[in-house]
């Protein structure tokens, strides 16, 4: 089984309209959506979620009802402000504190110094996680809360679920839209992977991102491919996106137009294969048979 994942050195390049297309292309696939801080493959794939899990990311403190006795120690040593007084500052009987569940970064600090005992550590619930069937076959995807932090270890979770779905179905190809950027979730992404697409745009900050991804990919040794979207909207900018690629010894498999038809398709929740055929149907689908035969 080969694994492909699509990264974009920022966000909106079009990583997730290429991805999607690639599915109407694929045979024999599993889908992952890796993608959590700002997942939308599930607005085109529409998924029917079979399997629903909750997603914990680490620990958090939390202050056990009836136990506090109003020290206020917890509140001094907290360093992230994430623990408050209940009711007003002036009060000075019957005191208790709460804890912040967004502001806690689970340091253990309070856990250690409240001198009754008064809190625990519980697993903090960060998201969910699905694994779901789509028109074109299963999709492992997942939810992660407003400011939740530790996406990198559900990215992990989540292409750990796809391979094992593909291994159990007996499928030869596992396709991932990957995290933007270069932080922790973008390797969680890639590291391992057989093959990376880079979705890029012909812009100055376009360049920048995919010169930091490309350098990020050849640290992990993967094969790397570019595409570049709505190519035409600065051909001076993607002639010099190809000749930096080369110089790297990184191939443009695809310079993509900008089509209305890739927003129009995104509105019908379709992907741009099922939405139209045509000249800008064909470099896309060209540029997928070019994948397959990177991965040999
Ligand atoms: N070649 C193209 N021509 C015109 N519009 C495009 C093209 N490719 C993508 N788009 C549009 O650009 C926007 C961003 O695309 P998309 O959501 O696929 O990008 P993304 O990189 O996955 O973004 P995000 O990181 O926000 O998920 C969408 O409105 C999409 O319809
Ligand atoms: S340290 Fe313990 S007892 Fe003191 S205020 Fe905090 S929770 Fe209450
Ligand atoms: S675990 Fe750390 S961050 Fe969380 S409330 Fe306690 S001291 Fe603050």
């Amino acid at each position: 089984m080969k694994e492909l994942v699509v990264i974009s050195g920022k966000g909106g390049t079009g990583k997730t309209s290429i991805t999607a297309a690639f599915a109407s292309l694929a045979q024999d696939f599993v889908l992952a959506d890796c993608d959590v801080d700002a997942a939308d493959l599930h607005l085109v794939m529409n998924p029917k979620i079979n399997n629903k899990q909750d997603f914990s990311g680490g620990r958090q403190a939390v202050i056990k009802a009836g136990e506090c006795i109003g020290c206020g120690v917890c509140f001094d040593m907290c360093r992230f402000g994430a623990i408050s007084l209940n009711g007003p500052a002036n009060e000075t009987i019957n005191k208790t504190y709460t804890v912040d569940p967004v502001s806690c970064e689970g340091c253990n600090v309070c856990v250690e110094f409240c001198p009754v005992g008064a809190i625990e550590f519980k697993d903090a619930i960060n998201g969910q996680w699905f694994i779901s069937e789509t028109r074109f076959g299963p999709m492992v995807h997942a939810k992660l809360g407003i400011a939740q932090e530790n996406s990198g270890k559900l990215v992990t979770l989540i292409r750990k679920e796809a391979k094992r779905i593909a291994e159990e179905q007996i499928k030869n190809l596992l396709i991932v839209d990957g995290s933007p950027g270069i932080g922790c979730p973008v390797i969680a992404s890639i590291a391992g992977a057989d093959l990376v697409l880079v979705v890029t745009e012909p812009t100055l900050s376009g360049i920048h991102d995919l010169d930091r991804v490309m350098q990020l990919t050849s640290n992990f040794g993967i094969k790397t491919l570019v595409c570049i979207n709505k190519a035409d909207i600065n051909l001076e900018m993607t002639e010099r996106i190809e000749e930096e690629s080369q110089a790297k010894g990184t191939k443009v498999i695809g310079k993509i137009p900008y089509d209305e038809s890739f927003t129009k398709a995104q509105i019908m929740r379709a992907t741009l294969i099922e939405y139209t055929g045509g000249e800008i149907a064909e470099k896309v689908k060209s540029m997928y048979r070019e994948i397959i035969y990177a991965l040999g």
